[in-house]
């Protein structure tokens, strides 16, 4: 094992549906680790511009950032495509936030990230696949994704779940734990046996309403589900599974015992799958961007053939240069641990687009 790596915080990712427990599941995890060693509580960031209350304190909060509501009232936008446009915002800055992450690395064991309650915002969205991406080169990560127990038990919407929870799998391709949550309510030891034993979710399946049709045939929902279910044993194989109760607390220890042991298979299996392709990222990058500076010169030396007399008025001016306004967002992202402060939001001022719209000052696409 590599020492560095190992000294390295591990950082939570959690995903879930809405209303599946995602905050009141961080809350838990944020206070068992509180209790466990007081001198070294984790690092919580929240990246749900839309919540209105968290019950925890977010070492960095998006919503310190971006304003979600201004930001939708300014881009026209409905809710969803607020919370996008702002995690969108957000992402802009994110190499702060790591920066930040970074220097208090020696004083963390865990980075915990709570994503917004609408999952696909975060799992199917650029801004997810750049912070993802951002955290994991930098930090052993793990993904908890976070289950409703006893919205799970109809075989039918545990298989969704399941395909649901398999394609965050392989789209982030980061150690995965499965948490089956609210088992005060529902325990989730039906869920392991499906898991464990397709037989077994065959044959609920089997007895479940609509399994057959009117002639006592097989539906083709029930056939395609019992095929799912032999496609979803090879995916269980790479996950694991572990049972809370984010109210009560139970289990919490072993989805502890489960995140470490996934920082060995993070250094194991995924760090240099990540290294792969991150470098054949920045390879087809640097092919990219040497090719379309090819094709400007090519461009550039056609049109001075053409119009030598525009060529001189295209001249680099440095004194022009000290007259404009800086495109760039000056915004900083905020630590709560270091220096508290009442909020600071981006001032999309400072981006407006000369000659556009005095009403509309943020940044649009186009
Ligand atoms: N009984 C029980 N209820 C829980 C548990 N965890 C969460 N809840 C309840 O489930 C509801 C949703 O919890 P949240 O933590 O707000 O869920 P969320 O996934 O963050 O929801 P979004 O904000 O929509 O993303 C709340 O009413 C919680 O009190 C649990 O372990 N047991």
């Amino acid at each position: 094992m590599s020492d560095p790596q190992q000294k390295k915080p591990i950082v939570i990712i959690t995903i879930g549906m809405a209303g599946a427990g995602k905050s009141t599941f961080v809350q838990r995890i944020n206070s068992f680790l509180h209790a466990k060693d007081s001198e070294r509580p984790p690092y919580i960031l929240n990246l749900d511009p839309a919540v209105t209350q968290v019950p925890f304190e977010a070492n960095i909060d998006i919503r310190d950032t971006v304003n979600y509501q201004e930001v939708m009232k300014q881009y026209n936008l409905g809710p969803n495509g607020g919370i996008l446009t702002a995690l969108n915002l957000f992402t802009t800055k994110f190499d702060q936030v790591l920066n930040l992450v970074e220097k208090r690395a020696d004083d963390v064991d865990y980075v915990i990230l709570d994503t917004p309650g609408q999952i696909e915002i975060f799992t199917w969205s650029a801004s997810g696949a750049i912070i993802t991406d951002a955290v994991a080169s930098s930090f052993p990560t793990v993904v908890a994704y976070v289950v409703d127990t006893p919205r799970t038990t109809a075989p039918a919407t545990f298989m969704s779940n399941m395909l649901y929870a398999c394609s965050i799998l392989y789209k982030t391709k980061l150690p995965f734990i499965l948490v089956f949550n609210k088992t005060d309510v529902q325990p989730h030891e039906f869920a392991l046996e499906w898991m464990h034993d397709f037989e077994e979710f065959q044959a609920a399946l089997a007895t479940h309403d609509g399994a057959r049709d009117s002639e006592g045939e097989p539906t083709y929902m029930n056939s395609l589900m019992n095929s799912m279910s032999l496609v979803l044993d090879e995916f269980y194989k790479h996950l694991k599974a572990v049972g809370v109760s984010s109210m009560t607390g139970d289990g919490i220890k072993e989805f502890f015992d489960a995140v470490d042991a996934s920082r060995d298979d993070y250094e194991k299996d995924y760090l240099p799958e990540l290294e792969r392709a991150r470098e054949a990222r920045e390879k087809s990058l640097r092919e990219a961007k040497e090719d379309s500076v090819n094709r400007l010169m090519k461009d550039l030396t056609v049109d001075r053939a053409n119009n030598p007399a525009a060529a001189s008025n295209d001249r680099w001016d440095p004194a022009e240069e000290e007259d404009d306004d800086d495109d760039d967002l000056d915004v900083n992202i905020i630590d709560r641990s270091e220096d508290p402060w009442p909020g600071q939001y981006m001032d999309m001022n400072r981006a407006r687009r000369p000659g556009g719209d005095e009403n509309i000052n943020w940044p649009r696409p186009g």
